[in-house]
């Protein structure tokens, strides 16, 4: 049986009077990559900070793993890491010491946390720059040394917020890789925000968000089909065009 990882119902929010979130729905369960294409203010980063707590909703439900996020946050946090779109890592510290700071936030054991460390930088490839100051990295190896980061304390929901921004287009590919085989090998589930299309891949489970508003929800090459669309781009136009 599949569990839901995430499930949200009719979520608002306000900026004054600017509707930047109007009633969404969605759902993802674990082990599924779940894109949210949005271009820019479409809402993705109100919706992230909904999601980490930095805002709170105006109305509607969130629940992670079935924990309600405001009711019962400590046990819905622990299940959720998160990649900021503009990166939070410490230049001047090693990438060990950047990975070694957040486990103690989350309470883990000095050892436990060596142990983490060394696993999550195999898995990235990191091994050998574990002693480097951030600063020497490439943009593309900080953000993997980001996901590691976030996934030092086993959360089973992984938010990226745009986490490709900046990287060139084979570091972004290699790193949309990354998620999607954390997916498939260790039943993570992972929203992706992006306003790449390309980043979107025909099995995906998506959802077009515009002006705060649901476009179109469920699996891309089904709503290619039901908008008779000929491809994502096209299917993205047609939904985003202003009316006549
Ligand atoms: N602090 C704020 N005060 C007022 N309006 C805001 C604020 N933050 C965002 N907005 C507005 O809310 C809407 C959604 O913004 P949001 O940043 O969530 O979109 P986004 O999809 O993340 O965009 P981007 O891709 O540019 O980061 C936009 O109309 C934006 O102008």
């Amino acid at each position: 049986m599949t569990h839901s990882a995430l499930h949200i119902e009719n979520l608002s929010y306000y900026y004054g009077a600017r509707c930047a979130l109007d009633k969404l729905k969605l759902d993802i369960s674990e082990g599924v990559f779940f894109g949210l294409l949005g271009p820019n203010g479409a809402g993705k980063t109100t919706l992230m900070s909904l999601l980490t707590r930095l805002l709170k909703p105006a109305s509607g439900e969130i629940r992670v793993f079935d924990y309600a996020l405001h009711k019962q946050a400590s046990q819905a946090m622990r299940n959720i890491g998160v990649v900021f779109q503009q990166s939070t890592l410490d230049l001047d510290l090693s990438v060990a010491q950047n990975l070694a700071y957040h486990g103690a936030l989350h309470g883990i054991a000095p050892r436990e946390v060596r142990i983490r460390i060394k696993q999550e930088l195999a898995r990235f490839e990191l091994s050998d720059r574990q002693h480097e100051h951030v600063r020497n990295l490439n943009g593309g190896h900080r953000r993997r040394v980001e996901l590691a980061r976030a996934l030092l304390h086993r959360p089973k929901l992984l938010l990226l917020d745009e986490a490709s921004a900046g990287l060139d287009i084979d570091t972004r590919a290699s790193l949309n890789q990354h998620v999607r085989t954390l997916c498939r090998e260790d039943g993570i589930a992972a929203l992706w925000t992006t306003h790449l299309i390309e980043e979107i891949h025909s099995g995906d489970q998506l959802l077009i968000l515009h002006g705060g508003r649901s476009l179109a929800q469920g699996q891309t090459q089904s709503l290619i089909a039901q908008h008779g669309a000929a491809d994502l781009p096209a299917l993205f136009s047609q939904l985003t065009r202003p009316a006549a």
